[in-house]
């Protein structure tokens, strides 16, 4: 639809053209203009409101597209394995996939149809020009025979050069999003020179890269205007000979002023849509660069959709036979893990750092692969790519804390929790300690990434989370690792009342807490895991 306004846009503009000839010729004759002036009016109108139409239209084309483009990467990378997008690096992958998905509207919007109007449009112009003059039109056909091979000449070289730009973008960004992160550090370790240097030479690469592009859109833009011209130019001078009659060869064809004057206003526009495809080179090349980075993540991210299974009624049994667990395409972290985790108990995995504690938790809801081996949540087998994410409450090692109120960080468990269900599990998590009425209670603002909170406390916001989620499998990794011996007891006691009605699963190097549980699994290295009664 949007390439048939262009093409009506271009109507119009022939349509000017005859009646800017046709109109010059009958005053030249001495005769009223009115016919030819009513035709470029009504061109005028045409060309006018099918333009504003074209552009309204492909501009909406391309904003669907972006929208699709980005609500199926999200859905796809979130639900991908590996915590694709929901890791450290969620920020600057969600900043990548906003600005790459972007690009390809200039692919949609402007290129695409660019490249259709290119072909049809200069036809329509042609067939219109050789109904004044046939010469003209074999001229101006001649003239755009070279071009197909110089597009394709400056599109290879600006797509490659393209793809390296935005490689130092992603560079650029990462490195300033690292040391940005990371300020205070650098400047204990009077690192800031070093750093600095090295953030300038990222940006003077990506200056390089973009300068190559613009050093390659200007060479293109030249060597087309000078083809243009010349063939406009030649176009002019077989016309305006043959009108003064002084063309000095037979071309068996007499040429009126009318037909003369339309063929002249209409050779410039034979090479608009080329001159515009032109222009549009950098949108087709970063639309390219950007699809291919995208196509790579969703390759390289093992981003097969999770399937999230039904929450559960109660608290399952789980059981783990012979299973081996890995990340991505690797070999196996985990192997010949056996044992049965029951609802009412607490499951304890030790075993050395590296030994898979963590795989096995994130196993369950669909991060890490399940290779081979049998799950069993009661009767029903999990299998490779499925997630008990919608009956499991997971506290992990650093919990993630956003901006905002104490309030509003516990209730992203359960959207829609009334303030006393909150209220409730703040206190039983031991919230109230350190958030009381004198700092605004719940009310109590965090900062960025709960900075200002230690590492205990942001454990507890952790509880209380998954104590409002209220869910039958509660997963835990290294739940005391930052609370103090009185801390920790405490901890365990909530732990043991919330597993009455739980299968609770917890990965840990405590003692203690290995102490408190009913079973302990230990991993070791070897991947040999032994089961045995606390
Ligand atoms: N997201 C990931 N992608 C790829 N490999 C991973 C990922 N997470 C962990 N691994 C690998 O899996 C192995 C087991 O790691 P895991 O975190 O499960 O160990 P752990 O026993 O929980 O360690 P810790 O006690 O230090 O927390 C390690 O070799 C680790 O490198």
């Amino acid at each position: 639809m949007g390439l048939l306004c262009q093409l009506a846009a271009m109507a119009g503009w022939i349509a000017i053209a005859w009646g800017i000839g046709h109109g010059v010729s009958a005053m030249a004759a001495g005769r009223p203009p009115g016919m030819g002036l009513l035709v470029a009016a009504i061109g005028v109108l045409v060309r006018g409101i099918a333009a504003w139409a074209g552009d309204i239209l492909l501009a909406r084309a391309g904003q669907t597209m972006v929208n699709t483009a980005r609500a199926d990467l999200f859905e796809t990378l979130s639900n991908a394995g590996a915590g694709w997008l929901g890791g450290a690096d969620t920020g600057i992958r969600t900043a990548q996939i906003i600005d790459r998905t972007a690009k390809l509207e200039g692919y949609t919007a402007h290129w695409l149809p660019g490249m259709r109007l290119a072909v049809a449009g200069p036809v329509l112009i042609l067939i219109a020009v050789a109904t004044q003059t046939w010469l003209s039109a074999v001229l101006l056909m001649v003239s755009v025979m070279v071009l197909p091979l110089f597009i394709w000449l400056t599109a290879s070289e600006t797509a490659a050069r393209a793809r390296a730009q935005q490689a130092a973008l992603d560079s650029l960004s990462g490195a300033f999003q690292s040391r940005a992160a990371q300020s205070g550090l650098i400047r204990a370790f009077r690192g800031i020179r070093r750093e600095t240097a090295a953030l300038e030479e990222a940006s003077n690469q990506l200056r390089d890269r973009t300068m190559a592009i613009l050093r390659v859109a200007f060479l293109s833009t030249a060597v087309l205007e000078f083809f243009a011209s010349v063939s406009i130019a030649l176009v002019a001078v077989y016309i305006g000979f043959k009108l003064l009659g002084v063309f000095p060869f037979g071309t068996g064809e007499t040429l009126t002023l009318a037909e003369g004057l339309t063929a002249l206003i209409l050779a410039p526009e034979f090479f608009s849509p080329i001159r515009k495809l032109s222009s549009l080179h950098h949108d087709r090349a970063d639309a390219s660069a950007a699809a291919g980075m995208l196509s790579a993540w969703l390759d390289r991210s093992d981003a097969v959709p999770v399937k999230k299974l039904s929450p559960l009624p109660s608290a399952p049994a789980l059981i783990f036979e012979d299973v081996s667990l890995g990340w991505g395409d690797g070999s196996p972290v985990v192997s010949g893990l056996t044992f049965e985790a029951y609802p009412g108990k607490v499951t304890a995995l030790s075993g050395p750092s590296g030994s898979g504690k963590s795989t096995v938790l994130l196993a369950l809801i669909g991060r890490a692969r399940l290779v081979s081996g049998s799950v069993r949540i009661g009767a029903e087998h999990l299998n490779t790519g499925e997630s008990l994410a919608e009956s499991i409450a997971y506290i992990g090692q650093t919990p993630w804390l956003m901006e905002g109120t104490i309030r509003e960080n516990i209730a992203i468990a359960r959207p829609g929790a009334t303030d006393a269900d909150i209220a409730d599990a703040a206190r039983e998590a031991g919230i109230l300690d350190f958030a009381d009425d004198s700092r605004g209670g719940l009310d109590q603002k965090l900062a960025r990434f709960g900075a200002g909170l230690s590492g205990g406390q942001r454990q507890r916001i952790a509880l209380a989370r998954a104590l409002l989620r209220s869910a039958p499998i509660l997963l835990m990794d290294e739940p005391t690792a930052h609370l103090d011996p009185d801390a920790e007891a405490g901890f365990l006691q909530k732990m043991k009342a919330l597993a009455t009605s739980r299968t609770v699963l917890v990965a840990t190097h405590s003692d203690a807490l290995i102490r408190a549980c009913d079973t302990v699994v230990r991993l070791t290295p070897q991947n040999v895991p032994e089961v045995s009664e606390c």
